[in-house]
């Protein structure tokens, strides 16, 4: 099949390498030129294992193409599938800006059939929209298919779930596209899931809402475990094992944040409250994120009463292990409160070396512990698991170590002299 996906973000260049790879001819579009003048040459401006060889392979073997020529390709190509970002704007509703603009060049194209499936996270009743705008532009009914496809990846494990999804969403109007959408994605065991338009819109929303609550629930039993003196670890493994529950995302740290998970909960809380719905779980799922952060602040300040003028190192800046993502990471807001407090910020991530006023950033993780007062680990990379915590100790000024995702072995810590703090870990 010959499909046109538009924006070359996450989504776009994952799905694009992908669908070339299943054999399809796809070309992925960008507004921006800069970009798409990288890709052509190879370069792929974003950390995702795998992506970039899978890129390049599908380059060398004609089956991608990347074009800044939005109109022409979306006009050229049958299946136009939209991958645009819906971020958020300061009342929590979805910025549809990007969309709205793609669904203007596709009503000012559109004179054969196509299919227009739309990927990007939208509050439900877009996709109706983006229907009823295409017939209000002129376009006749018979002329497209609007199809609500949801995705569910996840950054740094992107490529295996679009490999290995667990299910396919497909919100349609009528049945006419399905044959054809049957043929976009290699399917392993995963099980169709035919709905409406808004009911795929939903399931999208309803997955990361729930997401965010298990991860709210953990953050809030740990709370209740440090009260108790009781290792949340053995909480989380004493559920994890019930089918019912399961363990996945039963962590506890600083909270969720990424470019999805903050986004996709505060849109659907504003979707429910333009229909006069209360959201009191949203809303307290939501509160108990917007507090880990001080949570383990006055953690730090049991120990450390008076933060101003003290060296604080912050392992870890991305929003989660295996990306160099900074959407909406919880570490970057922990440094910015930090550096509030009058602190001298050092950090040290595997991907990325910060680049914030104020803060230092290093490529060695024993080096950017050298003369510090206290350590926080923001982020769990497997390379912070494996540190050698007596030269930490050696060159640290303090003894403070803040495990802000509850995953170093505290025993190995503490074994050093160093004192080990953390949210339900004794
Ligand atoms: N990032 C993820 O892990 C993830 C996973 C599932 C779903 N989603 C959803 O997918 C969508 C895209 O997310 P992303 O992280 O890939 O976004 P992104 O911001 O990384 O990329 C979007 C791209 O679209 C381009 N663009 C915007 N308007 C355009 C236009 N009119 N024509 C051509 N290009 C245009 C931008 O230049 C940008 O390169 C969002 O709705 C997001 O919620 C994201
Ligand atoms: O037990 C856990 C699991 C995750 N997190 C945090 O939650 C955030 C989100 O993590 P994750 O869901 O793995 O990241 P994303 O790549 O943003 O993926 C989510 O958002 C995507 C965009 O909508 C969806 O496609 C995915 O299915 C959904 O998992 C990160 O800050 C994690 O540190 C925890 O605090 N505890």
């Amino acid at each position: 099949m010959r499909i046109c996906i538009v924006g070359a973000g996450y989504v776009g260049l994952t799905t694009a390498a992908a669908l070339a790879d299943f054999g399809h001819e796809v070309i992925c579009v960008d507004m921006e030129e800069s970009k798409i003048e990288s890709l052509r040459q190879g370069k792929v401006p974003i950390y995702e294992p795998g992506l970039d060889a899978l890129i390049n392979k599908n380059i060398k073997n004609n089956t991608l193409f990347f074009s800044s020529q939005v109109e022409e390709s979306i006009k050229d190509y049958p299946i136009i599938l939209i991958a645009v970002g819906t971020p958020s704007q300061e009342d929590g509703s979805s910025n549809l800006t990007f969309i709205n603009q793609v669904v203007e060049v596709i009503a000012s194209t559109t004179n054969v059939y196509k299919i227009i499936i739309t990927k990007s996270t939208v509050p439900p009743g877009t996709n109706e929209w983006i229907h009823q705008t295409l017939v209000a532009k002129g376009i006749n009914e018979d002329l497209f298919d609007v199809v609500s496809n949801p995705e569910f990846l996840r950054e740094g494990l992107a490529l295996w779930d679009l490999y290995h999804p667990n299910k396919i969403v497909f919100g349609t109007k009528t049945n006419r596209p399905l044959k054809e959408l049957k043929k976009l994605y290699v399917r392993g065991k995963a099980p169709y899931i035919f709905t409406s338009l808004t009911g795929a819109e939903l399931i999208k929303y309803a997955s990361n809402a729930f997401l965010a609550t298990k991860i709210s629930f953990a953050n809030e039993m740990a709370r209740i475990c440090d009260a108790y003196d009781v290792d949340y670890a053995d909480i989380a493994k004493g559920l994890g094992t019930d089918p019912r529950i399961g363990r996945y995302f039963l962590n506890s740290g600083l909270g969720f944040g990424g470019s999805c998970l903050p986004k996709d909960l505060s849109s659907l809380k504003h979707s429910a409250i333009r229909k006069n719905v209360e959201t009191k779980l949203l809303d307290a799922v939501r509160e108990v994120n917007d507090t880990q952060i001080k949570l383990y602040l006055n953690k730090l300040t049991t120990e450390v009463p008076d933060l101003t003028e003290k060296q604080i190192t912050v392992w870890g800046v991305t929003f989660k292990p295996g990306t160099d993502d900074l959407r909406s990471s919880p570490a970057i807001t922990l440094i910015n409160k930090l550096l509030e407090k009058g602190c001298r910020v050092h950090t040290h991530d595997p991907m990325v070396q910060l680049e914030l006023p104020g803060v230092h950033s290093h490529t060695d993780k024993y080096e950017s512990v050298t003369n510090s007062d206290a350590l926080i680990i923001a982020t769990e990379w497997p390379q912070f698991l494996e540190s050698d915590w007596s030269e930490v100790k050696s060159r640290m000024k303090g003894s403070i170590v803040l495990d802000a995702r509850n995953c170093i072995d505290e025993k190995l810590v503490r074994k050093q002299g160093l004192v080990y703090l953390g949210v339900g870990k004794q």
